[in-house]
């Protein structure tokens, strides 16, 4: 097998000056510091992308903007003409604000909200943001993942959820570990990537996993919004180096950057300059020393180019770095901008971007992409199982919610047990009050208990899930079952264990079928309640918002629950409320529960004509609350179950709303534009539409066959 020549042997700068083409020309001294304990470590070659799998990616005239209105809109890129070839490391530099991250999701079809008009190629061929998503990989700046997977983990997942079913579990086994060793990850294959309580791997290996679960299934094409944003400045070399050495053995590497140190800056292959959302030099890094020179602005020796850019060429308001931080004047912010606005137009005036329109116009590739390079979505019955067992881990692995519940349970339970320890010792009164009391709170300690629990765990979840739905992992039936499926046990357990503490530390009413009714009912209530979490959790995209919301909510189902107010004396208006309410099915089911079938009798502290009338029916208090007309237990626990089947729907409906509230907009092709503007024998609008059309059938063939 063919394998990459042109990198480092080893992630140290030294390495790099033997190894870029650019060496010779270097500006700034090698560190070397680093270099003996890195030359250690021989990078596991790469293995070289065959001819016909590159993409070579082009953008034509391509406009992006922020619709606010019907006339109103913001252009955010404008009149982009770039190329983004296979085979090189393609990193898109300029100030903050001026687009990167726009030109980079409109590229990978990453764009959620807005315009996007002009033309794009992939090979030669026609193609729209949507087909580039299709054939290539996202890493994300701000890399969400779930903590408690290990890196083997990780990337399996990723394998399996996204190639195709036809290839056999050890093919994808194969897959991974090629990508593992290549991303020299086999060291830390086993450790988890870490949550904000367990410190997992390095900055710098969590990047090279969230690259590898891409590049696992997208082999041939990569973009990485910031991908050293948050890293120091040797591991943000080594990910960049990682990234050249991918680009070298033939993948379309793309990432957008903030501020590259000069070695970075060195690894670059193809430089793309942005300003205020327009291309202010597109081409070799080392050629934009030699092309901004030309223009009257040579970078100074032994400092960083990019340094000399973003201070010199790129800054907007016009003030030099200095110790006094003025604010600039008017004059030197018009100067700043006429000196943009120039560099601009003589970016569009140069040979260097005829000769880049030229390229588009006549693209030396015209194959069409292979089938090999599509990224498949697994049906359900594939995602179910993986996520099945990845929920199972994580619940299982996240000790301290799974500790953190057990004592809730615990506490509740002592708590409750030992307050009403005993009741049928107390007094008469007592002990109807008592056991209406102890049933009474068991009901909402079940039902706040799990909504906060659920609400503040399974906030974090939806991003995770968000993230990865947003990747093509998985769809969202697989992801919210499975989670559900889960769940359920812990749903089981925790209440049943907070009703066993309690049962026999208060001396509810004896009897297996009341310990079980009772058990029942509050699991019944408990999963009411989670569900009722997670509803919060989905329908509101701010955590702070819905925990301020669900006590609220719980206010009115305690309210009209039916012992603090009768249920005949609630107002007209709101005796809707008690319908919808489990606390209220809770409290009548473990009413009617403890009550059916109880005497209660005085004892010695009673006063001597209580103990004359001697023990009474519990079906009295029955009677006192007003629950002879509320149904029998079974119809409660029915309700019960009822209501919540009907969150865990609308919690369903909840995410699904978020789904198909974050699709993603394509480039339209609506006029000949880019015709119109020039520099591009291109095929019609028509022509174009029509092959993007065929490319769309094609890809949605892949995808139906798989
Ligand atoms: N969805 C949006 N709604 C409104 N404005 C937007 C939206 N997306 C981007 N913009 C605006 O477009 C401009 C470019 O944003 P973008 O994030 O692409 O810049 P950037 O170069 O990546 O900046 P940074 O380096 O600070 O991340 C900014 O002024 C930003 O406010």
């Amino acid at each position: 097998m063919n394998v990459e020549t042109t990198t480092s042997a080893s992630p140290d700068i030294e390495a790099i000056d033997t190894a870029t083409p650019v060496a010779a020309n270097r500006n700034v001294a090698s560190a070397s510091t680093t270099s003996e304990a890195a030359a250690a470590r021989q990078p596991t070659p790469i293995p070289v992308l065959p001819d016909a799998q590159r993409l070579n990616i082009a953008a034509s005239h391509l406009d992006y903007a922020i619709v606010r209105g019907k006339d109103d809109e913001r252009a955010i890129i404008k009149d982009v003409s770039l190329l983004f070839p296979a085979g090189k490391l393609t990193v898109i530099l300029g100030a903050s604000g001026a687009g990167k991250t726009s030109l980079l999701n409109v590229v990978a079809g990453e764009t959620r909200v807005g315009k996007i008009t002009g033309a794009m190629y992939l090979n030669g061929q026609p193609t729209t943001g949507s087909n580039v998503k299709k054939v290539s990989g996202f890493v994300h700046q701000d890399d969400i993942v779930l903590g408690t997977m290990t890196v083997l983990e990780a990337i399996t997942m990723s394998a399996k959820l996204r190639l195709p079913h036809t290839l056999s579990d050890e093919d994808k086994g194969q897959k991974v570990q090629e990508i593992i060793h290549m991303l020299d990850l086999t060291a830390v294959q086993s450790t988890i990537i870490g949550t904000a309580t367990e410190k997992g791997i390095s900055g710098g290996e969590r990047k090279r996993v969230m690259i590898a679960m891409e590049l696992v299934t997208s082999g041939a094409c990569i973009f990485l919004d910031e991908p050293t944003s948050g890293l120091d400045s040797y591991t943000a070399f080594s990910v960049m180096q990682l990234l050249r050495r991918l680009a070298a053995s033939g993948r379309t590497v793309v990432a957008t950057l903030h501020q590259p140190s000069s070695e970075i800056f060195h690894l670059i292959d193809n430089l793309v300059l942005l300003a205020s959302g327009e291309v202010m030099f597109a081409g070799s890094a080392e050629h934009s020393i030699e092309y901004f020179a030309r223009q009257g602005f040579p970078c100074p020796q032994f400092s960083n180019p990019c340094d000399y850019y973003f201070m010199s060429i790129l800054n907007t308001t016009g003030t030099a770095v200095s110790a006094t931080r003025r604010k600039p004047s008017a004059e030197e912010t018009a100067a700043a901008e006429a000196r943009i606005a120039r560099l601009l137009q003589a970016w569009k005036d140069s040979p260097e971007h005829a000769a880049i329109m030229a390229e588009i116009a006549s693209p030396s590739r015209t194959d069409g992409i292979t089938t090999e390079s599509f990224k498949y979505m697994s049906r359900f019955t594939d995602q179910f199982p993986v996520l099945f067992s990845r929920a199972g881990r994580n619940a299982i692995r996240n000790k301290l919610i799974v500790t953190a519940k057990i004592g809730q349970m615990t506490f509740l339970g002592l708590l409750l047990g030992l307050t009403y320890l005993n009741i049928p010792d107390r007094s008469f009164a007592a002990q109807i009050q008592d056991r209406t009391g102890v049933l009474f709170f068991i009901a909402i300690g079940m039902l706040m208990a799990s909504a906060m629990g659920v609400l503040t765990v399974f906030s974090s979840e939806k991003q995770v899930f968000q993230r990865e739905f947003g990747g093509g992992f998985y769809g969202l039936p697989a992801f919210f079952f499975s989670k559900v499926a889960v769940e359920l046990p812990f749903q089981i357990i925790m209440p049943w264990l907070m009703v066993s503490i309690l049962y026999f530390l208060t001396g509810l009413q004896k009897g297996a079928d009341k310990y079980f009714i009772a058990s029942g009912l509050c699991i019944l209530m408990y999963n009411s309640g989670a569900a009722i979490g997670m509803l919060a959790a989905c329908a509101f995209d701010d955590i702070t918002v819905a925990l301020a919301i669900v006590p609220l909510v719980m206010i009115p189902l305690m309210l009209f629950s039916g012992l603090f107010l009768n249920s005949a004396n609630i107002p007209v208006f709101l005796d809707w409320i008690k319908y919808i309410s489990p606390i209220k099915y809770g409290f009548v089911g473990m009413t009617k529960n403890e009550f059916t079938g109880l005497k209660v009798c005085p004892n010695e502290s009673d006063s001597p004509i209580l103990r004359r009338v001697g023990c009474q029916p519990g079906e009295a208090t029955i009677t006192n609350l007003g629950f002879d007309d509320q149904g029998s237990i079974v119809f409660n626990v029915l309700i019960l179950v009822a209501l919540w089947v009907g969150l865990v729907f609308l919690s369903y409906l909840a995410l699904w709303r978020i789904v198909r509230t974050a699709k993603r907009v394509d480039l339209v092709v609506p006029s000949t534009k880019a015709d119109k503007k020039g520099g591009k024998a291109a095929p019609t609008a028509a022509a174009r539409a029509a092959a993007a059309a065929g490319q769309e059938e094609e890809l949605a063939e892949v995808a139906a066959k798989s």
